[in-house]
């Protein structure tokens, strides 16, 4: 079955030059273990879908099919119980919980989902890294840390997809490369769909397909 069907997708924004369409019949597809990179200019309307897809925004036409479901169509439980455990998000930013040790902050998501799963959380802190680190604050671990952290949060309740913003945008190059071969290795282990946006050409050409968005649409 088709993970994610995203059909002629259209969004416009008030603005104070009067209604901005930001997508504009945007359709893509992307099966369970395939991985997308989503390029495009700034502005161009990525965060946009990506939150569309992630049911954080609601579209003005168009359809979001997710793991069977029109995703319009959820009440709001069934929106919520999406974002918890049938996608998970990944931002440039780690919004991690400061008051949280590292454990907590990495099991947050799946015990909200109810899918909390201790050896699964203990694996992919050690996969991250993190092992060491577990009874730290969020404040005491660098950047990169940090973002294996919000990583691992995410892939917690095991996701059927992965919605990826610049995930590596505040780390520098070397760091950022790292973190990305272990957000890919582990969304390829656990059969996730990837969909990731990046400015870096670099990056997209590690995934399996590429789009690119212009003037609200993609090519
Ligand atoms: N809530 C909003 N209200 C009005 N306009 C918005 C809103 N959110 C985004 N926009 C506008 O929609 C356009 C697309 O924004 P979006 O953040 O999706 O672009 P992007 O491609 O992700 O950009 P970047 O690469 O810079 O992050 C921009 O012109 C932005 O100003």
């Amino acid at each position: 079955m088709t993970l994610l069907c995203v059909e002629n997708l259209s969004k416009t924004y008030a603005s104070a030059d009067g209604p901005f369409a930001v997508l504009r019949g945007v359709s893509l597809t992307l099966g369970p273990g395939e991985s997308l990179a989503l390029t495009g200019e700034s502005g161009s309307g990525k965060s946009t879908l990506l939150h569309l897809i992630g049911g954080l925004d609601r579209a003005d036409a168009g359809r979001i099919m997710l793991d069977g479901q029109d995703i319009a169509r959820l009440d709001d439980a069934g929106r919520a119980a999406l974002r918890r455990g049938t996608v998970g998000v990944v931002f440039q930013q780690f919004n991690l919980i400061p008051s949280l040790k590292i454990a907590d902050n990495i099991a947050f998501q799946a015990r909200l989902a109810g899918r909390y799963d201790p050896a699964w959380c203990a694996t992919l802190a050690d996969r991250m890294g993190l092992a060491d680190h577990l009874r730290k604050y969020p404040e005491h671990l660098s950047g990169g840390q940090q973002q294996r952290v919000a990583i691992a949060r995410t892939l917690a309740p095991r996701p059927k997809l992965v919605l990826a913003d610049e995930p590596t945008g505040n780390l520098d190059e070397t760091t950022a490369a790292t973190v990305m071969a272990l957000l890919l290795e582990l969304v390829a282990e656990t059969g996730a769909g990837l969909l990731m946006v990046t400015h870096s050409q670099v990056l997209a050409a590690r995934l399996q397909r590429r789009l690119h968005l212009r003037a609200g649409q993609l090519a």
